[in-house]
Protein backbone atom coordinates (compact mmCIF):
# COMPACT_ATOMS: atom_id res chain seq x y z
CA UNK A 1 0.00 0.00 0.00
CA UNK A 2 2.84 2.76 0.88
CA UNK A 3 4.34 2.28 -2.57
CA UNK A 4 0.71 2.77 -4.22
CA UNK A 5 0.58 5.62 -2.15
CA UNK A 6 3.56 6.74 -2.90
CA UNK A 7 3.13 6.33 -6.74
CA UNK A 8 0.92 9.33 -6.70
CA UNK A 9 -0.16 10.99 -9.49
CA UNK A 10 -3.14 12.21 -11.30
CA UNK A 11 -5.22 10.92 -14.81
CA UNK A 12 -3.08 10.31 -16.83
CA UNK A 13 -3.65 9.93 -20.81
CA UNK A 14 -4.47 6.47 -21.58
CA UNK A 15 -1.14 6.38 -23.69
CA UNK A 16 0.89 7.02 -20.86
CA UNK A 17 0.15 4.36 -18.97
CA UNK A 18 2.69 2.20 -16.37
CA UNK A 19 4.29 -0.93 -17.84
CA UNK A 20 2.28 -3.10 -15.28
CA UNK A 21 -0.48 -1.61 -16.48
CA UNK A 22 -3.29 -4.23 -18.46
CA UNK A 23 -3.90 -3.33 -22.12
CA UNK A 24 -7.46 -1.12 -21.47
CA UNK A 25 -7.48 -1.06 -17.81
CA UNK A 26 -6.64 1.35 -15.42
CA UNK A 27 -3.53 1.31 -13.87
CA UNK A 28 -4.24 0.54 -9.63
CA UNK A 29 -1.25 2.58 -9.09
CA UNK A 30 -3.59 5.85 -10.63
CA UNK A 31 -6.87 5.27 -9.25
CA UNK A 32 -5.71 3.57 -5.82
CA UNK A 33 -3.60 6.31 -4.18
CA UNK A 34 -3.77 9.94 -3.27
CA UNK A 35 -3.13 11.80 -6.66
CA UNK A 36 -1.24 14.90 -5.99
CA UNK A 37 2.41 14.39 -6.84
CA UNK A 38 5.17 14.77 -3.41
CA UNK A 39 7.86 14.94 -6.03
CA UNK A 40 6.55 17.79 -7.59
CA UNK A 41 6.53 20.92 -6.40
CA UNK A 42 3.23 22.86 -5.92
CA UNK A 43 2.37 27.07 -6.40
CA UNK A 44 2.41 28.37 -3.25
CA UNK A 45 -1.33 29.82 -1.88
CA UNK A 46 -0.45 33.28 -2.51
CA UNK A 47 0.83 32.23 -6.42
CA UNK A 48 -2.48 30.47 -6.80
CA UNK A 49 -4.21 33.60 -5.08
CA UNK A 50 -2.25 35.57 -7.83
CA UNK A 51 -3.70 33.33 -10.98
CA UNK A 52 -7.30 34.29 -9.64
CA UNK A 53 -6.61 37.70 -9.91
CA UNK A 54 -5.23 37.69 -13.45
CA UNK A 55 -8.18 35.79 -14.41
CA UNK A 56 -10.28 38.64 -12.91
CA UNK A 57 -8.39 41.00 -14.95
CA UNK A 58 -9.05 39.00 -17.82
CA UNK A 59 -12.58 39.35 -17.39
CA UNK A 60 -12.65 43.05 -17.13
CA UNK A 61 -12.63 43.19 -13.73
CA UNK A 62 -11.61 46.03 -10.96
CA UNK A 63 -9.27 43.42 -8.83
CA UNK A 64 -9.25 46.76 -6.33
CA UNK A 65 -12.54 47.63 -5.49
CA UNK A 66 -14.33 46.39 -2.30
CA UNK A 67 -16.37 43.40 -3.29
CA UNK A 68 -13.45 41.50 -4.96
CA UNK A 69 -10.39 42.27 -2.53
CA UNK A 70 -11.21 38.70 -0.50
CA UNK A 71 -12.10 36.53 -3.67
CA UNK A 72 -8.99 35.18 -5.16
CA UNK A 73 -8.69 33.83 -1.17
CA UNK A 74 -12.45 32.70 -1.24
CA UNK A 75 -11.90 30.92 -4.85
CA UNK A 76 -8.55 29.24 -3.54
CA UNK A 77 -10.23 27.38 -0.78
CA UNK A 78 -13.31 26.52 -2.55
CA UNK A 79 -10.71 24.82 -4.96
CA UNK A 80 -8.80 23.25 -1.45
CA UNK A 81 -12.89 21.73 -1.03
CA UNK A 82 -13.65 20.95 -4.16
CA UNK A 83 -10.29 19.47 -5.42
CA UNK A 84 -9.71 18.15 -1.85
CA UNK A 85 -10.15 14.73 -3.64
CA UNK A 86 -6.10 14.83 -5.03
CA UNK A 87 -5.04 14.49 -0.95
CA UNK A 88 -7.24 11.02 -0.32
CA UNK A 89 -6.20 7.80 -1.07
CA UNK A 90 -9.08 5.55 -2.60
CA UNK A 91 -8.14 2.23 -0.97
CA UNK A 92 -7.77 3.36 2.83
CA UNK A 93 -11.60 3.92 2.74
CA UNK A 94 -11.78 0.31 1.43
CA UNK A 95 -9.58 -1.41 4.16
CA UNK A 96 -12.06 -1.32 7.17
CA UNK A 97 -14.48 -4.64 6.41
CA UNK A 98 -16.64 -6.85 8.12
CA UNK A 99 -16.77 -10.27 8.17
CA UNK A 100 -19.47 -11.22 9.92
CA UNK A 101 -21.99 -11.76 7.47
CA UNK A 102 -24.19 -14.53 8.21
CA UNK A 103 -23.29 -16.06 4.82
CA UNK A 104 -24.88 -13.56 2.73
CA UNK A 105 -24.19 -13.94 -0.74
CA UNK A 106 -26.69 -11.36 -2.82
CA UNK A 107 -25.17 -8.18 -4.17
CA UNK A 108 -25.32 -5.07 -1.87
CA UNK A 109 -26.97 -1.93 -3.56
CA UNK A 110 -26.17 1.58 -2.73
CA UNK A 111 -28.59 3.70 -4.82
CA UNK A 112 -28.93 7.95 -5.41
CA UNK A 113 -25.69 9.15 -3.85
CA UNK A 114 -26.02 12.34 -4.26
CA UNK A 115 -22.25 13.87 -5.88
CA UNK A 116 -20.65 16.79 -7.86
CA UNK A 117 -17.48 16.79 -9.78
CA UNK A 118 -16.07 19.30 -12.12
CA UNK A 119 -15.06 18.60 -15.70
CA UNK A 120 -11.52 18.32 -16.90
CA UNK A 121 -12.52 20.20 -19.99
CA UNK A 122 -13.91 23.29 -18.99
CA UNK A 123 -13.67 23.03 -14.99
CA UNK A 124 -17.07 23.61 -14.98
CA UNK A 125 -19.34 21.24 -12.39
CA UNK A 126 -20.97 18.26 -13.26
CA UNK A 127 -23.58 16.90 -10.77
CA UNK A 128 -25.98 13.01 -10.08
CA UNK A 129 -26.18 10.62 -8.29
CA UNK A 130 -23.91 7.25 -8.60
CA UNK A 131 -25.62 3.96 -7.84
CA UNK A 132 -23.45 1.34 -7.03
CA UNK A 133 -23.66 -2.47 -6.15
CA UNK A 134 -21.25 -5.40 -5.51
CA UNK A 135 -21.21 -8.87 -4.34
CA UNK A 136 -18.97 -9.54 -1.74
CA UNK A 137 -17.13 -12.38 -0.74
CA UNK A 138 -17.07 -13.40 2.81
CA UNK A 139 -16.18 -9.56 4.28
CA UNK A 140 -18.56 -6.38 3.51
CA UNK A 141 -17.29 -2.94 3.28
CA UNK A 142 -19.17 -0.13 5.27
CA UNK A 143 -21.90 1.18 3.58
CA UNK A 144 -20.74 4.58 4.10
CA UNK A 145 -17.19 3.81 2.72
CA UNK A 146 -18.89 3.57 -1.13
CA UNK A 147 -20.35 7.36 -1.00
CA UNK A 148 -17.06 8.47 0.14
CA UNK A 149 -15.01 6.60 -2.28
CA UNK A 150 -17.16 8.37 -4.98
CA UNK A 151 -16.57 11.80 -3.16
CA UNK A 152 -12.72 10.84 -3.51
CA UNK A 153 -12.73 10.43 -7.29
CA UNK A 154 -15.57 13.14 -8.09
CA UNK A 155 -13.20 15.59 -6.05
CA UNK A 156 -10.43 15.42 -8.89
CA UNK A 157 -10.79 16.53 -12.53
CA UNK A 158 -12.96 14.44 -14.06
CA UNK A 159 -14.87 12.87 -17.28
CA UNK A 160 -17.85 11.08 -15.96
CA UNK A 161 -16.55 7.86 -18.08
CA UNK A 162 -13.72 8.17 -15.89
CA UNK A 163 -15.17 8.67 -12.82
CA UNK A 164 -17.72 5.62 -13.34
CA UNK A 165 -14.83 3.41 -14.28
CA UNK A 166 -12.59 4.43 -11.60
CA UNK A 167 -14.85 3.55 -8.83
CA UNK A 168 -16.03 0.36 -10.14
CA UNK A 169 -12.00 -0.78 -10.35
CA UNK A 170 -11.43 0.45 -6.95
CA UNK A 171 -13.80 -1.56 -5.11
CA UNK A 172 -12.85 -4.82 -7.58
CA UNK A 173 -9.47 -4.20 -6.73
CA UNK A 174 -9.02 -3.82 -3.10
CA UNK A 175 -12.40 -5.66 -2.07
CA UNK A 176 -12.05 -8.78 -4.98
CA UNK A 177 -16.12 -9.25 -5.01
CA UNK A 178 -17.76 -11.17 -7.78
CA UNK A 179 -18.74 -8.36 -9.42
CA UNK A 180 -19.22 -4.39 -9.28
CA UNK A 181 -22.14 -2.55 -11.14
CA UNK A 182 -21.80 1.15 -10.83
CA UNK A 183 -24.02 3.44 -13.22
CA UNK A 184 -24.06 7.32 -12.96
CA UNK A 185 -26.29 9.50 -14.40
CA UNK A 186 -25.26 13.35 -14.13
CA UNK A 187 -26.01 16.42 -16.00
CA UNK A 188 -22.76 18.95 -17.09
CA UNK A 189 -23.44 22.57 -16.69
CA UNK A 190 -20.71 23.12 -19.31
CA UNK A 191 -23.53 21.88 -21.26
CA UNK A 192 -26.37 23.63 -19.42
CA UNK A 193 -25.05 27.38 -18.97
CA UNK A 194 -22.67 27.76 -21.77
CA UNK A 195 -21.60 26.14 -25.07
CA UNK A 196 -24.24 24.26 -26.08
CA UNK A 197 -26.77 24.88 -23.56
CA UNK A 198 -29.24 22.10 -23.22
CA UNK A 199 -30.74 21.99 -19.64
CA UNK A 200 -31.57 19.08 -18.25
CA UNK A 201 -29.93 16.68 -20.48
CA UNK A 202 -28.63 13.84 -18.56
CA UNK A 203 -25.63 11.78 -19.61
CA UNK A 204 -25.61 8.05 -18.12
CA UNK A 205 -21.90 6.25 -17.90
CA UNK A 206 -22.46 2.30 -16.42
CA UNK A 207 -19.05 -0.25 -15.52
CA UNK A 208 -19.66 -3.94 -14.95
CA UNK A 209 -17.37 -6.40 -14.33
CA UNK A 210 -17.16 -9.87 -12.57
CA UNK A 211 -21.01 -11.54 -12.39
CA UNK A 212 -22.55 -8.15 -13.84
CA UNK A 213 -20.60 -8.13 -16.77
CA UNK A 214 -21.13 -12.04 -17.55
CA UNK A 215 -24.39 -12.89 -16.38
CA UNK A 216 -27.27 -10.32 -18.03
CA UNK A 217 -29.80 -11.23 -15.75
CA UNK A 218 -28.01 -10.32 -12.39
CA UNK A 219 -27.37 -6.64 -14.71
CA UNK A 220 -31.07 -6.24 -15.63
CA UNK A 221 -32.03 -6.95 -11.80
CA UNK A 222 -28.91 -4.34 -10.55
CA UNK A 223 -30.38 -1.89 -13.24
CA UNK A 224 -34.37 -2.64 -12.45
CA UNK A 225 -33.44 -2.00 -8.73
CA UNK A 226 -31.83 0.88 -9.79
CA UNK A 227 -34.99 2.08 -11.76
CA UNK A 228 -37.34 0.87 -8.64
CA UNK A 229 -40.61 1.58 -8.27
CA UNK A 230 -39.66 4.40 -5.82
CA UNK A 231 -38.35 6.51 -8.35
N1 LIG B 1 -17.18 12.22 -22.97
C1 LIG B 1 -17.27 13.25 -22.15
N2 LIG B 1 -17.31 14.49 -22.65
C2 LIG B 1 -17.43 15.52 -21.76
C3 LIG B 1 -17.52 15.35 -20.39
N3 LIG B 1 -17.65 16.56 -19.81
C4 LIG B 1 -17.62 17.45 -20.81
N4 LIG B 1 -17.50 16.82 -22.01
C5 LIG B 1 -17.43 17.31 -23.39
O1 LIG B 1 -16.11 17.59 -23.74
C6 LIG B 1 -16.16 18.21 -25.00
C7 LIG B 1 -15.02 19.16 -25.20
O2 LIG B 1 -15.11 19.53 -26.54
P1 LIG B 1 -14.24 20.65 -27.24
O3 LIG B 1 -14.74 20.84 -28.63
O4 LIG B 1 -12.80 20.35 -27.05
O5 LIG B 1 -14.54 21.94 -26.32
P2 LIG B 1 -15.61 23.10 -26.57
O6 LIG B 1 -15.26 23.88 -27.78
O7 LIG B 1 -15.70 23.89 -25.30
O8 LIG B 1 -16.95 22.29 -26.84
P3 LIG B 1 -18.47 22.72 -26.62
O9 LIG B 1 -18.86 22.32 -25.22
O10 LIG B 1 -19.23 21.91 -27.65
O11 LIG B 1 -18.60 24.20 -26.81
C8 LIG B 1 -17.55 18.85 -25.09
O12 LIG B 1 -18.28 18.16 -26.09
C9 LIG B 1 -18.16 18.58 -23.71
O13 LIG B 1 -19.56 18.40 -23.76
C10 LIG B 1 -17.48 14.02 -19.90
O14 LIG B 1 -17.53 13.74 -18.69
N5 LIG B 1 -17.35 13.01 -20.80
ZN1 LIG C 1 -16.92 20.39 -19.57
Amino acid sequence: MDALIKSIRPNKPTDAKTPEARPGELDPAEFLAAAVRADQPRPSRAEAEAAVRTLLDYIGENVSREGLLDTPRRVVEAYDELYQGYHQCPAEVLNRTFGETAGYDDFVLIRDIEFTSQCEHHMMPFYGKAHIAYTPVERVVGLSKLARLTDIFARRLQTQEHLTAQIAAAIDEVLKPRGVAVLIEAEHTCMSVRGVAKHGASTFTSRFTGMFRDNPAEQQRFLSLVRGPSR
